[in-house]
């Protein structure tokens, strides 16, 4: 047996399973508790498959969650201890919090006063994370000024599932393992106004949450950090936190607080009506899902298709699958023409409206064309 990461999904009905290029299992169904249907993709043979594979030393499969349109990238934020990342980070939370999760990471520290379990972090011991760890239950994790840290595939797909965008705070060596996964983040380092080390001490002694000898050792890292930060394929930006509020409007920008994604997470709660009985098969860079009874239709919706573009499809395991794109149509209605972009199959009921295409659509239609062609389809 594989050893299987990231969150699996629900027990399905109606599912049907397509083999796509790259190494991955395209699963479309039912989940067998709401009727609704949903998109994951198991990778069985993807860059960070082999990877952990070869760790291991032994088969490794790992699950992601499939989202159309351009779902939120996750943001890996670093930057020595003391310069502000929790500061910034919480600023964000407070401002967005429809837009903003945080991943919650596991560690082996002593909570500080104010700090909550399953909040700030979930505190537990070395014996059980190492336990943990060595049962791959972190996409990451590292020794931090002498304690265990970790983020679990679950604090990010827990954030990814709710359609928000992932935050995690972790330290260099944990960026560089996230690095090589194929959560394709977004990496910031956060460092400090120049004399950067005098500008840190004054920072974590402001605090007050760390014993002398405590900050004396993160001062030490900081200089480790400061120096990994200088490999230029990490990061995609590099901040300065001398004036808070500037600092906070640049980090802002990084996470794409003014970018607007035509990501819906109640569209993709929606999407995906189980349709019982359905088809699925591989053409091209396109899934096509023939036939199938969805729980509202009052009739059988013999001969209706839908087709899920992934030609954009970007992300993986752990969290989700970025990028799917519907493409619907209706054998009943008027043919070629009537079929819309970004709708779930679950939609095609005899009150869906169609809309017009557009002209770049149409080149879509050409497409559809000839996948009809393709599965002899006739009206
Ligand atoms: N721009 C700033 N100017 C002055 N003080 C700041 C600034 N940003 C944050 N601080 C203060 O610096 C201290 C450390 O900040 P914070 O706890 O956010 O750091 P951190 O990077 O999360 O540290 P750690 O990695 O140790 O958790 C806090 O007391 C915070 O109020
Ligand atoms: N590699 C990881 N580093 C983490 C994680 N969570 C936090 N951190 C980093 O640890 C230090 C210290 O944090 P503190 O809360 O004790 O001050 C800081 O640099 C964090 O970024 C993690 O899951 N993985």
């Amino acid at each position: 047996m594989p050893k299987v990461l990231g969150t699996p999904p629900s027990p399905r009905f109606a599912h049907s399973a397509v083999l796509l290029e790259g190494g991955r299992i395209l699963i479309y169904g039912g989940r067998a508790t709401t009727a609704k249907g949903d998109i994951w993709f198991l990778e069985v043979n993807t860059p960070f498959v082999r990877i952990q594979s070869k760790l291991l030393n032994m088969d490794v499969v790992a699950w992601s969650k499939g989202v159309t349109g351009n779902a939120p990238q996750p943001v890996v934020i670093c930057g020595p201890s003391g310069v502000g990342k929790g500061t910034l980070i919480g600023k964000l939370m407070k401002d967005f919090p429809d837009k903003f999760g945080f991943s919650v990471s596991h560690t082996t520290r002593s909570p500080r006063e104010k700090e909550q379990d399953g909040v700030h972090y979930h505190f537990t011991t070395r014996h059980i994370m190492e336990k943990e760890i060595m049962e791959r239950k972190f996409l990451e994790s590292a020794d931090v000024h002498g304690n265990l840290y970790g983020t679990s595939w679950a604090a990010v797909d827990a954030v990814t599932d709710s359609g928000k965008t992932c935050i995690l705070d972790i330290d260099v060596q944990g960026a560089q393992s996230v690095k090589k996964s194929s959560l394709d983040a977004v990496f910031v380092f956060i460092k400090p106004p120049y004399p950067e080390e005098e500008q840190l001490e004054k920072r974590l002694r402001g605090r007050g949450t760390e014993s002398e000898e405590q900050i004396q050792k993160r001062l030490r890292n900081a200089k480790a950090e400061l120096e990994r930060a200088k490999d230029a394929t990490l990061f995609d930006h590099i901040l300065v936190n001398a004036k808070l509020d500037e600092a906070y409007e640049s980090l802002k920008v990084c996470c794409h607080v003014y970018v607007s994604c035509n990501y819906d997470a109640a569209a993709n709660e929606f999407v995906q009506e189980a349709r019982s009985g359905h088809s699925a098969s591989l053409i091209g860079s396109k899934v096509l899902i023939c036939g199938g009874i969805t729980a509202s239709a009052s009739s059988i919706a013999l001969g209706d298709i839908a087709i899920l573009d992934l030609s954009n499809i970007s992300g993986g395991a752990p969290g989700t699958t970025r990028g799917l794109n519907w493409v619907l149509t209706n054998s009943k209605s008027n043919g070629i023409g009537n079929y819309c972009t970004q709708h779930p199959p679950g939609s095609l009921s005899q009150n869906h409206k169609l809309v017009s295409p557009s002209s770049s659509e149409r080149l879509v239609a050409g497409d559809l064309s000839s996948t009809r062609a393709a599965n002899g389809f006739t009206r």
